[in-house]
């Protein structure tokens, strides 16, 4: 970590391939890198700067490897996070079934913030009631229902 004082820590969580490190990348840097598939090892730290009314916040987003290897590490990085972002891909259902589990796991978050990604598009749904979430995507989503 780069030592800068952070105010808020947020974690990205999901299995892997679901475009965590790619949401970090448009919302910092604003851009997309178009290289080949490079897996996160471990975990990536980024700082960003927000304003919330006249409040400076700075954010420390930790994004994790969505690999099942490094999933104890990905332990370490939520503790104390006082947002998740759980992302997992609409094409994939076991993407879901992860990101079912992670939610699960963060119950300290205040926030948990649960994305689905497909090629082309990204939602977010959110709320500070977890089983909501849930339940709204196991309504909505066909690749959930098939389960
Ligand atoms: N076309 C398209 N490709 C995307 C999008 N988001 C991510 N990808 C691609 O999907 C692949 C995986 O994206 P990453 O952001 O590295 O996924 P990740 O969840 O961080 O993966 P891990 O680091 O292994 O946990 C990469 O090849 C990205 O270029 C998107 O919105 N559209």
């Amino acid at each position: 970590m780069s030592g800068q004082r952070v105010d808020v820590k947020v974690v990205m969580l999901g299995k892997e391939f679901v475009g965590k490190t790619s949401l970090v990348e448009r919302y910092v840097h604003n851009r997309f890198l178009n290289g080949p598939y490079q897996n996160t090892i471990g975990a990536a730290f980024v700082a960003k700067l927000i304003h919330v009314g006249e409040k400076a916040i700075t954010l420390g987003i930790w994004d994790t490897a969505g690999s099942e290897r490094y999933e104890s590490m990905s332990r370490i990085y939520y503790r104390g996070a006082r947002a998740a972002v759980v992302c997992f891909d609409l094409t994939d259902s076991s993407s879901f079934a992860r990101a079912k589990f992670w939610v699960n796991e963060v119950q300290s978050c205040e926030e948990v913030i649960l994305g689905a990604e497909t090629s082309d598009w990204f939602c977010l749904l959110s709320s500070l009631n977890k089983q909501l979430i849930l339940a709204v995507v196991q309504v909505t989503l066909p690749c959930w229902t098939n389960k």
